[in-house]
């Protein structure tokens, strides 16, 4: 299978401080990919590096030709002082075809609201506004970057639904950062635990006390989450000052691969 689009061996560091070290992952056509971890993980840092936003420090990004990416940020701030409608918003980057527009509106549930102003629009609705902008050039990938974060419960629920939906229907993957843990387990293939570096990774089956999965995300949330199934050697205790520390990573070279 081609990859579509794969880091390798990539580090940064910024300002003394080792944001990514030696992380390696390879997306495939018809993944779908989430990557969690805790906050300054260096999960946003992983997307910026792999959509050719920001150069690594050290190695490198692959990136099948003519890839196509559809990006969905966190979120949009809509300005009431620059009042403008969502069909408007939807073809500033590229004149979408009316009937593209039209699919893409109804696939998203937005019809409704295409000739509203974008500030009057709620949270959930502004999210699936920009995921319908990300697949308007119909992407070979859909990058989501903590996409329902500023969602309530249901909204979530719906939103991750949605993203399903879309992930079922198209010819698409998916390569998503979530807190959601518990939301997105059912439609993941893949986790993928990053604290600068990968610690572990693979398929979100079954629920498990991981000591290391714990001592990062807390008790809580292993006991309310499925857990994907890995076993890793090292600690989270040592020093990210020192960009060169000395890891063993057995489950990377997997990704790798
Ligand atoms: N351009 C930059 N220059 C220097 N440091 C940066 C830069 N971008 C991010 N960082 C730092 O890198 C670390 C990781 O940031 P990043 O946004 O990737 O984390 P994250 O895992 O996405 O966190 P969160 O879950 O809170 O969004 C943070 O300490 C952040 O301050």
């Amino acid at each position: 299978m081609t990859d579509l689009l794969s880091a390798r061996h990539v580090s940064v560091y910024r300002d003394g401080k080792t944001i990514l070290e030696d992380v390696s992952l390879s997306i495939g056509e018809k993944d779908f990919i989430t990557i969690i971890g805790p906050n300054g993980a260096g999960k946003s840092m992983l997307l910026k590096c792999m959509m050719g936003l920001f150069d690594p420090s050290e190695g490198r990004i692959e990136r099948r030709a003519n890839l196509k990416i559809g990006y969905v940020p966190q979120r949009l701030v809509a300005d009431h002082t620059v009042p403008i409608r969502v069909r408007r918003f939807l073809s500033l980057r590229k004149k979408a075809a009316k009937d593209d527009l039209q699919h893409v509106a109804a696939e998203t549930g937005i019809t409704e609201f295409l000739d509203k102003p974008l500030h009057v629009l709620s949270g959930g609705e502004l999210q699936r506004v920009l995921l319908a902008r990300a697949l308007l050039d119909n992407p070979d990938l859909l990058v989501l970057d903590e996409p329902a974060q500023n969602l309530d419960v249901t909204g979530q629920l719906a939103f991750y639904k949605l993203i399903e939906k879309i992930y079922a229907e198209r010819d698409v993957s998916i390569l998503m950062v979530s807190h959601d843990l518990h939301l997105v387990m059912s439609s993941t293939r893949e986790v993928v635990c990053l604290y600068h570096h990968i610690c572990c990774h693979g398929e979100p089956h079954m629920v498990t006390r991981d000591p290391e999965f714990i001592s990062l995300f807390g008790d809580d949330m292993a006991r309310l989450m499925a857990v994907y199934n890995h076993s890793h050697n090292h600690d989270h205790t040592h020093d990210h000052a020192h960009p060169h520390a000395d890891h063993t990573h057995d489950q990377m070279e997997e990704l790798d691969g």
